[in-house]
């Protein structure tokens, strides 16, 4: 595929064009997204005839891989939930990863003359190259593609995983400057869900203007009484997405609390932390000013010691989002170039896994 013609395929308006994707270069890989509904645009299935392969869903684990395309292959041939109305499916293949992994293949006229629905549907197929093999020059389509294929991502996912929440809040974990407030942000919107920082909570009952101030006038357990006292607070409601203080996770009562809802640890290597910090300065992180030196190496020091005494605290939470394993998924080589929202979708499939875990054991224990 010419890259340049993604840009155009990536258009929500333009229908797909079997004969777009003659020219695949070998080993690239693509996202395809595959959409029924109301707002669908391709008219029937032989819109996408001869299209062929369907593999590996974006952003999931390898042993999930196989049964994503199952349950799309399973859709598509009997017009299951999943391509009903309104819903919307995910997958990217590669024709190398497909060859490799011996994973079953989708082929779109296989559908034709079956009455796979009973009346017609619309479908929409997107494809769009995530250039992994491909040349240099396409730096500036993929940065079009990656946004728009995790914003569509982010929905879907989001959609998929709120009926299991069922109003429960979410209680994001990690040390400072994990991005605990701008994943969950973002979060919250995707959710309907209201967003609270418990380190701001802390301040308004105290009546400081900052953290800082906090453990300047009174002294830095005066700050955890009331980090704990907000946390009980906050376990009594529904339908938040709380970002918590760094230091939340160090006292046992907070997690009887935070338990109410799902936690969920950020996990970040300390190394992307102090550059993060070091970037915006300490001010308002009153732990880290104890060390000398540049701000880089402040932060790291300071965060490697924090993390040694708070040790395995963190991983308490419920689900565990790391930066290190998105990364390895998504073949980036540099954890600073993971976007918030894919470390936010990566929440919700993390969340997803811990709520249906519990399902199963639940179903388990009554069968
Ligand atoms: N994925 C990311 N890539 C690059 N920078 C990020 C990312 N996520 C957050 N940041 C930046 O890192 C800094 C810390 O993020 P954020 O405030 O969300 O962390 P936090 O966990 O809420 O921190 P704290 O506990 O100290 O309040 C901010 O400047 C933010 O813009
Ligand atoms: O890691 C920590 O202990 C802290 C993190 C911040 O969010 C604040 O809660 C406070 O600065 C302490």
């Amino acid at each position: 595929m010419e890259i340049g013609k993604c840009k155009d395929l990536m258009d929500p308006s333009h229908r797909f064009k079997p004969e777009s994707y003659t020219a695949d270069p070998v080993g690239s890989e693509y996202i395809v997204i595959v959409r029924s509904g109301m707002d669908g645009v391709i008219q029937t299935l032989d819109d996408i005839e001869p299209f062929t392969v369907f593999l590996r869903p974006f952003l999931d684990t390898e042993s999930m891989d196989a049964k994503c395309v199952l349950s799309l292959q399973f859709s598509a041939c009997v017009g299951s939930e999943r391509l009903g109305t309104g819903a919307t499916g995910f997958l990217q293949f590669s024709q190398r990863g497909r060859k490799e992994r011996n994973l079953p293949i989708l082929n779109s006229s296989d559908l034709r003359g079956r009455s796979v629905w009973s009346q017609p549907r619309r479908i929409a197929l997107y494809l769009s190259c995530s250039y992994k093999n491909s040349p240099a020059s396409a730096v500036e389509s993929e940065n079009f593609h990656a946004s728009f294929d995790e914003d569509l991502i982010l929905k879907n996912k989001s959609q998929e995983v709120a009926p299991y929440l069922s109003g429960r809040c979410i209680y994001l974990v990690g040390m400072m400057g994990s991005g605990k407030t701008t994943v969950g942000k973002i979060l919250s919107k995707e959710l309907g869900y209201s967003f609270l920082d418990s380190d701001k909570l802390v301040e308004q009952a105290v009546g400081a203007t900052s953290v800082a101030q906090i453990f300047k006038q009174y002294g830095e357990s005066c700050f955890r009484d009331n980090e704990s006292e907000e946390l009980r607070k906050l376990s009594l409601r529904h339908r938040l997405v709380v970002a918590t203080g760094g230091g939340a996770v160090i006292r046992p009562i907070n997690w009887k609390y935070m338990k109410q809802g799902i936690t969920v640890w950020l996990d970040v290597p300390l190394e992307a932390l102090a550059k993060r910090i070091a970037a915006v300065g300490t001010d308002s992180r009153p732990l880290l000013h104890q060390e000398s030196g540049d701000a880089y190496t402040k932060a790291l020091m300071r965060l490697s010691m924090l993390s040694e005494e708070r040790g395995e605290a963190y991983a308490n939470a419920d689900a565990r989002v790391s930066l290190g394993h998105i990364a390895v998924k998504l073949g980036q080589e540099d954890i600073s170039d993971l976007t918030p929202t894919a470390i936010a979708i990566e929440a919700l499939i993390q969340i997803e896994h811990f709520l249906k875990g519990k399902d199963d054991m639940a179903i388990a224990r009554f069968s």
